[in-house]
């Protein structure tokens, strides 16, 4: 039998598990998953945006205007934070990291940090923001390689019965 050719590229594979990540998401406006790899193709980090451990989802409002201290942003824990702190392995040096959306620069810094070394992303959606500039910035000046996955299949089927 000839093996089949509609398997996924390590690309599609890794996104798709950021993607998959990303549906932990409580985020009614964007969720996103991550997902790092090492140099052997071996995963080892996974993470989504949420809440720290202990901060109740139900206390907090998901909200994105009003009061700075009663939206989501000084609680959310972020999806490549996640996955840095979610990591197997004490070190993340040489590792690519696979992200639905852009790291932002607080993001970036937590990425150059631990070493790794190239950011693979979806969703550019906030490529006009500063913190997005920011984070190309610091990219740029410490040689971590980023582009966007224009992935072959656009929707990947999940059976689970
Ligand atoms: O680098 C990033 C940037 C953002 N996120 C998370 C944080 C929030 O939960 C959402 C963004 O919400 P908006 O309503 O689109 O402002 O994405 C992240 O995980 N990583
Ligand atoms: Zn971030």
């Amino acid at each position: 039998m000839p093996k089949r050719k509609d398997y996924l590229s390590w690309d599609e594979y890794f996104m798709g598990v950021a993607v998959l990540s990303s549906l932990r998401s409580k985020d009614p406006n964007t969720q996103v998953g991550a997902c790092i790899v090492n140099t052997d193709h071996k995963i080892v980090g996974v993470g989504y945006n949420g809440f720290p451990i202990g901060v109740d989802d139900d206390e907090i409002p998901w909200e994105r205007e009003g009061e700075w201290l009663e939206t989501k942003y000084p609680y959310v824990c972020h999806a490549e934070l996640n996955a840095i702190l979610n990591a197997i392995s004490s070190s993340l040096k040489g590792c690519t990291l696979y992200v639905g959306l852009f790291p932002c620069n607080e993001c970036a810094k937590a990425i150059i940090q631990s070493g790794i070394k190239e950011v693979v992303f979806l969703s550019d959606k906030y490529s006009e923001a500063d913190n997005t500039k920011a984070s190309k910035l610091m990219f740029d000046k410490t040689g971590v390689a980023y582009r966007q996955l224009i992935p072959q299949h656009g929707s990947i089927l999940l059976k689970l019965s």
